[in-house]
């Protein structure tokens, strides 16, 4: 059954004050919607980020009336007078552990053009480091800003926050760029949301409290411990690991099915606790919700709405009933592929940590934990025909008895996305020598990714379908060439490590085109050719770019670049290695 939505999880009293905040923020992102008109310039995101220069009651005394509405001089006027600039309550932070070209970097990119561009990346982490001013702390009701203790790097453009998953990639960067006491502090900032909500939220805004992003804080963890052997740091964040693993098995994600045997699993789904619009994008969605008469069925489509950006993939076809209509959107009844992995994931790195942390039964716990959810993955998800996994649909019609549903191989979504190849991912963790699909499974997942259409001239794509979302096709993003090609690159077999190659290859190509045309890293790609960023979807494209920057960075240390390589795209009629379409 759908759980009743509710507010954010934090305290009475900050909620209290920052609700206030939030709603002047709101009345002001919908009049600069009447004064602006929609396109151009306006983004309604900006108007939530806006930091209060003054008293709330006085900055709401003073809002224009809303008919006839401000004028554009006077809209201007009034952000002046009462608000900071979008971001000014972020500082810029010199990093101290960032050099100019560290010791040891990339020691494998020997071609000078690839290095003289890594050098570039690298450098940009300076640009994207920032610290939370302490007026934040001082005054929480003035910002939607949310105060964190360590530096932060942010995704860039109107990304001016730390997200939840971006991280990830953005840590495995700064790994590669030695820069591991930033590194640790972007985890324990998470840790500390971790202490203050039960959860690690979507992104350190108030607003975005009501909901988490793909579940990667124990991966950052063990990446960092990795990197520095640092058991300390391990032990400080592992509390919070094991109230993250709650959140994620609490009853609004825990979904009980019934397989064909009769055995029954869990498995996880994405669920916010929302059902307004969401307040970064509230005008958007109040436009979406106005083809909707009752008031009831306007909160489930925002429920809907906010449950997709807990899967980082808003929007897609992959959670629409019908792919051209974002009003069918089901996301809280999909038990979707790349969540469950990292669930999988989260599991066996806890049973890791608590090992080394002496505390053995909870490491037994989690290892019977994470098998028990390998073998809910492979039987509810796994499609042996398609030698891929797949979401798999929750009837809507209450066909569930005692709250556990019974599987039917109908209700898997045969349609392609890249996601139905993450978990191969997990092969680059394996437990001792045992990988989660073996070598012979594996080959069958790569010969099925060969001939899925997915392979692009500069990437993978994210599905089949060219609906204008931004998280479908023609777009490509970095976290899932980088789950995918890191799979494929532990999976065993040299043709699996050529693919994973070539996949780097063409990613890092068109990263480095772009860069030269644009001056910019993009937060994503067009893969149909090489040189082209990516489009669609609600807000116009966006630089920096986080976890693009991690991706080349990994890519680079993973695979080289050898001195003669070329890392210019390829010219019209270069050949194209087998399997691949030349896009
Ligand atoms: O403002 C609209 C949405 O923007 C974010 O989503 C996108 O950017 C994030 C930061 O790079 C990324 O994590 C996410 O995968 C992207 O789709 C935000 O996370 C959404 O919650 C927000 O509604």
């Amino acid at each position: 059954s759908q759980m009743a939505p509710t507010t954010a999880a934090a305290g009475s009293d900050d909620e209290a004050s920052s609700s206030a905040l939030l709603a002047l923020l709101l009345r002001v992102q919908t009049e600069a919607l009447g004064t602006l008109g929609p396109g151009g310039d306006f983004d309604p995101k900006m108007y939530v980020d806006l930091p209060l220069a003054t008293d709330e009651r006085a900055a709401a005394a003073a809002l224009p009336p809303a008919s006839p509405g401000p004028s554009r001089e006077e809209l201007a006027s009034y952000l002046a007078r009462y608000f900071g600039e979008p971001g000014s309550d972020l500082v810029e932070a010199d990093p101290p552990d960032f050099e100019a070209e560290p010791r040891g970097f990339l020691p494998r990119v020997e071609s000078p053009a690839a290095r003289a561009w890594a050098l570039q990346v690298h450098a940009l982490w300076k640009e994207l480091a920032r610290r939370v001013a302490p007026g934040v702390a001082a005054r929480p009701e003035r910002h939607t800003l949310l105060p964190l203790p360590g530096r932060v790097v942010v995704p860039g453009s109107r990304f001016r926050e730390v997200y939840y998953w971006d991280s990830y990639w953005v840590i495995r960067g700064l790994l590669v760029s030695k820069m591991y006491d930033t590194a640790k502090d972007i985890v324990l900032n998470l840790v500390y949301m971790v202490e203050k909500y039960g959860f690690v939220p979507n992104g350190a805004r108030s607003y975005y409290t009501n909901r988490s992003q793909p579940p990667l804080l124990s991966s950052m963890v063990l990446e960092v411990y990795g990197a520095t052997g640092d058991v300390e740091f391990v032990r400080r964040a592992f509390p919070s690991l094991l109230k993250e693993h709650s959140f994620w098995m609490s009853e609004i994600h825990n979904v009980a099915i019934k397989d064909s045997h009769g055995q029954v699993h869990n498995l996880s789904r994405y669920q916010a606790r929302w059902n307004k619009p969401r307040p970064e994008s509230a005008t958007i969605d109040e436009e979406l919700a106005s083809k909707i008469n009752s008031i009831a069925d306007k909160e489930k489509l925002y429920h809907q709405i906010a449950s997709t950006a807990e899967s980082g993939w808003d929007f897609s076809s992959r959670w629409m009933r019908n792919s051209t209509d974002m009003t069918t959107l089901a996301t809280t009844y999909i038990l979707p592929v790349d969540l469950n992995t990292f669930i999988f994931k989260m599991e066996r790195d806890i049973a890791v940590f608590a090992k080394l942390l002496g505390e053995n039964a909870t490491s037994e716990k989690f290892l019977e934990a994470s098998k028990a959810r390998h073998i809910a993955i492979d039987s509810v998800l796994w499609n042996s025909e398609m030698e891929q996994w797949l979401d798999y649909w929750l009837p809507t019609d209450g066909d569930c008895q005692k709250g556990v549903y019974n599987w039917k191989s109908e209700s898997q979504n045969r349609k392609i996305f890249a996601s139905n190849f993450i978990p191969l991912w997990l092969n680059a963790y394996p437990s001792g020598s045992v990988q989660f699909a073996d070598a012979a499974k594996s080959e069958r997942v790569m010969a099925s990714l060969q001939n899925s259409g997915l392979l692009c001239a500069a990437g993978i794509a994210t599905s089949l379908t060219n609906t204008s979302q931004q998280w479908d096709f023609p777009n490509g993003w970095p976290p899932v060439q980088h789950l995918i090609a890191e799979g494929l690159l532990h999976s065993g077999s040299e043709e699996a490590t050529r693919l994973a190659e070539d996949i780097a290859t063409r990613w890092v190509r068109t990263n480095y085109a772009t860069h030269k045309a644009t001056s910019a890293m993009h937060e994503k790609y067009d893969v149909e050719a090489c040189g082209k960023f990516g489009g669609g979807g609600e807000y116009k494209p966006q630089t920096g770019f986080g976890w693009s920057n991690g991706v080349v960075l990994s890519f680079l240390e993973d695979f080289g670049w050898p001195e003669h390589k070329e890392i210019d795209c390829p010219r019209r009629g270069e050949v194209v290695l087998a399997g691949t379409q030349s896009g």
